[in-house]
């Protein structure tokens, strides 16, 4: 890992219980926060994660938003009656034609919000705490060197307490550790939890569909720096499974989400580099150990070619 992000992962790194929210609304001042849900297909738990957050977090939060992206069941109905402010992903800015995906509704939810800080939560979260919300927005609420902020946790999986993240450990954490080392602090560079200053989240593009965490993270490396990046371990989250035939193609859209930036920055012609290691994270006491591994390859000739 490089020696910046050891320093990064040390500087930048807290977690739920430093950020009180009593603390928090004293030091949310004049600065406005939306909250930001995309859904497809969440009735079973939208609810419950809107009616937390009003409930708990009335102090912080000025505006629930949920944007139904093109959902076959009534998560849009299931969300209003929470009391979120629906709207439906298609009905936003249609003069530019509809996309798809999670990364859609994430950048049009910026046209249908205020708030001066927008943070996003996944809608499938099971057991839903506010705590998911108000740690993100802790950093960002109380410094203003700070643009980003990114959810880690643990990831259940199957009744076991980690194993899930599956894409991210097979996928986009190598990517990370290949092409962009210095976001290889991140625990869970996917996670579906993360909150934004608007002025930095308008300035970069999204990537539609399951690209738009990766290319929020490299985008904003670019535009803020490292140091205005913050970490929150926000604990343990669980969430709906996917399929592996599903995480697949998740993996796809991630692998042509890194292609875009490594071509877009210049880096595809420097992939003969074959050594590099892998830093992946271990949950232990106060947080996380780095594990680094030497994943470098080499390269025989042909056989024949000796002859
Ligand atoms: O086309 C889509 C796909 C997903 N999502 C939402 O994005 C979040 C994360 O997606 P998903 O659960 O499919 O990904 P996973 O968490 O399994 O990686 C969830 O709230 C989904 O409802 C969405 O709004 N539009
Ligand atoms: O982190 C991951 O590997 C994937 C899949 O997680 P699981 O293996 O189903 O727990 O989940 C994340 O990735 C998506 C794509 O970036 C995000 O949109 C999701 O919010 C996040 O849960």
């Amino acid at each position: 890992m490089l020696p910046e992000v050891r320093t990064w992962l040390r500087r930048r790194t807290t977690r739920t219980t430093d950020w009180p929210v009593r603390e928090l609304a004293e030091a949310k001042g004049r600065t406005s926060v939306s909250v930001v849900l995309p859904a497809r297909d969440e009735r079973d738990t939208v609810g419950h994660i809107v009616g937390v957050i009003l409930d708990e977090l009335g102090g912080l939060v000025d505006e629930v938003v949920v944007i139904d992206s093109c959902s076959t069941d009534d998560t849009a109905a299931v969300a209003a009656r929470a009391g979120a402010e629906v709207h439906a992903q298609d009905a936003i800015l249609p003069e530019l034609g509809p996309l798809d995906g999670k990364g859609e509704a994430l950048w049009k939810s910026l046209a249908v919000t205020s708030g001066d800080i927008v943070a996003f939560v996944d809608a499938d979260i099971r057991g839903f705490q506010s705590s998911l919300v108000s740690g993100l927005l802790g950093p960002l609420l109380t410094d203003r060197s700070v643009a980003y902020a990114k959810g880690c946790y643990d990831r259940p999986l199957d009744g076991a307490p980690n194993g899930g993240g599956r894409v991210t450990e097979l996928v986009a954490r190598p990517l990370i550790n290949l092409h962009w080392p210095q976001l290889a602090g991140f625990v869970q560079p996917l996670a579906g939890e993360y909150a934004g200053r608007r002025s930095a989240l308008e300035r970069v593009p999204f990537l539609t569909r399951y690209g738009v965490e990766l290319g929020l993270l490299v985008d904003l490396l670019d535009l803020a720096g490292l140091d205005a990046f913050a970490q929150v371990d926000l604990g343990s989250r669980e969430h709906a499974p996917q399929s592996t035939e599903a995480l697949g193609n998740m993996a796809a859209q991630i692998m042509l989400a890194a292609y875009s930036r490594l071509l877009r920055q210049g880096k595809l012609g420097r992939c003969h580099d074959l050594s590099s290691c892998l830093d992946q994270f271990r949950r232990c006491a106060g947080g996380h150990r780095v594990v680094s591994s030497d994943v470098s390859i080499a390269e025989r000739p042909p056989m024949l070619t000796l002859r």
